[in-house]
């Protein structure tokens, strides 16, 4: 089926769909990644965003439910060069285009996925949309550019948990509070959820947590009464000075407990810190962005997801920059002087993505074990 892709610049791309008809209105955005689309689709941190891969084939190990980071798909539309209708995966349960279609996601192959992202790339991230209507092109455009955008949303208030629960080998159990049995992990980790990856949740169990998932909206005297040993900010989606209240909440925690955050977190960190975030040109999406750690001078080939930083030039003097993004200098990492405070723009828990950082989730503990 025959789909346009209208971008607010005005740009008209013809193109196929394969997930059958369908409308979509979001941010384009491009990844670089080579493997983990399925990843990229059920991480909570694409909600509202149209991706486009760069690597030219996509579906070709299928799909499976453990490879699921959260329990749903989260990009309107998902955007390909060359869509693979037969999978061969010894892991693989189904096809990606049923997987599309089961969550509503518009499926859309046959343009030139690199020209697209060169595009953006010297134009900055745009709005647009991808349509199998056969309204005149020039009114899908017109859409595009009616539409307000994310700035300035909450959009963790859509993705994240509705009520706690406690995250364990078996997946998510009812509960609003830590388990009593230390047998079931030495240290208790307090998640706030604005668009957790379960890769994260894992991550801490493997490190002998108990891990408690709460909502966003979770206030700082509720997340201290459940005497956490560390508090956990993960990543999601938006623009992070559109997250409603919460700022104030984790100003409240920062001194009273370790504090850890990713993406999302972090930028709610830095902001909570008295930093500022700002806008990127065209984004960080891919598993192969260098980033400096500047305390051993290492690099680490690091898995991103994001359209916004923190402000190296705002960071106040009891704050240091940790880690540096080598491709354009922005921020990548911070640490509290004298607090026990720190996060990562970029994600250490790598799924998809090289391995390199997740020392990370080592430190953290370390920083537990230190104050306890
Ligand atoms: N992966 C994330 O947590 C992304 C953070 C934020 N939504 C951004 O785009 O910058």
């Amino acid at each position: 089926m025959k789909a346009i892709i209208a971008l607010e610049d005005g740009t008209i791309i013809p193109a196929r769909s394969f997930t059958g008809a369908g409308e979509a209105l979001g941010e384009m955005v491009f990844n670089t990644s080579m493997s983990g689309y399925q990843e990229i689709l059920s991480d909570p941190s694409s909600a509202g965003q149209l991706v486009t891969m760069t690597y030219p084939l996509i579906g070709n190990s299928g799909v499976n439910p453990q490879d699921m980071e959260s329990d749903t798909l989260h990009p309107r539309a998902f955007l390909v060069r060359q869509y693979q209708p037969r999978p061969s995966n010894y892991r693989s349960t189904g096809t990606l285009a049923d997987l599309l279609k089961k969550f509503g996601v518009l499926g859309v192959e046959g343009f030139d996925t690199r020209m697209l992202a060169r595009k953006l790339r010297s134009q900055g991230a745009m709005k647009a949309v991808v349509s199998t209507d056969k309204a005149p092109p020039e009114a899908l455009v017109e859409r595009a550019r009616q539409w307000p955008g994310m700035a300035g949303q909450d959009m963790a208030a859509l993705v994240t948990c509705r009520e706690p629960y406690i995250w364990t080998g078996d997946g998510a159990q009812p509960g609003r509070a830590f388990p009593e049995s230390p047998g079931q992990g030495r240290f208790k980790v307090l998640v706030y959820d604005f668009g957790v990856k379960r890769s994260q949740l894992r991550l801490l169990l493997q490190h002998d947590c108990r891990v408690l998932v709460v909502p966003a909206g979770t206030k700082a005297e509720e997340a201290l009464a459940l005497q956490p040993d560390g508090i956990f900010l993960s990543n999601g989606p938006g623009d992070p000075a559109g997250v409603a209240g919460v700022q104030d909440e984790v100003k409240k925690l920062i001194g009273k407990v370790p504090i850890f955050g990713i993406c999302l977190g972090h930028q709610i960190i830095a902001l909570a810190l008295g930093a500022k975030t700002c806008r990127l040109k065209f984004g960080h999406r891919g598993g192969n962005q260098p980033v400096k750690n500047l305390a051993t001078d290492r690099v680490e080939i690091t898995s991103q997801n994001q359209g916004f930083c923190v402000d190296r030039d705002t960071l106040p003097e009891d704050v240091a920059m940790t880690h540096v993004n080598l491709n354009d200098g922005s921020l990548e990492g911070l640490q509290h002087r004298t607090l026990p405070v720190f996060s990562v723009q970029y994600h250490p828990e790598s799924a998809t993505g090289p391995h390199d950082a997740r020392y990370l989730f080592a430190r953290f503990i370390g920083m537990i074990r230190q104050t306890r």
